[in-house]
């Protein structure tokens, strides 16, 4: 019999997610890590799914957490913060994985300073949300749960 459908989707934050709700709220609004973390639990439940949760300041630990996914996730929702703009390392391990993957913004990046214009990651992921405040890590899993829907991964 075929192996058990997963379940799970993996949400990375990478540097600085964890000051959420303090850090530069004019920004990056008022929601804590936590919040958004209850709103992506939320979001998979919707799907019958469920959330694992990374947070690194750490480039290599967020490699590491892509790394475990393999054997155990459906797909990835990442916001990987500075490293968006700057890590060839996570870019890799989300190509080498191979898993559907959607980087997430809580910002417009566009429409901030132009070093945060390009994404190392984009063009390895299946979809970019960035803007919608805490609501795109909510559309990443509504869209992954869609795309992988009757999928025996
Ligand atoms: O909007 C966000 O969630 C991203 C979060 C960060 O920490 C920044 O370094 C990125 O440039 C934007």
């Amino acid at each position: 019999s075929p192996a058990p459908a997963r379940s799970s989707i993996l949400v990375v934050n990478g540097p600085n997610l964890n000051l959420l709700g303090t850090r530069e709220p004019e920004k990056y609004g008022t929601a804590t890590l936590g919040d958004i973390e209850r709103l992506c639990a939320g979001a998979a439940d919707a799907h019958g799914l469920e959330c694992d949760f990374v947070q690194s300041n750490h480039e290599g630990a967020l490699v590491d957490a892509i790394h475990q996914a393999r054997q155990a996730a459906l797909g990835l929702v990442i916001n990987a913060g500075a490293y968006t703009h700057t890590s060839v390392a996570i870019r890799d391990a989300i190509s080498a994985v191979e898993l559907p993957a959607v980087e997430v913004h809580i910002t417009n990046v566009h429409a901030r300073e132009p070093f945060r214009h390009h994404s190392y990651l984009s063009d390895v992921c299946r979809a970019v949300i960035a803007g919608a405040g805490p609501l795109g890590y909510r559309f990443a899993i509504d869209y992954l749960a869609e795309l992988t829907r009757d999928r025996n991964v």
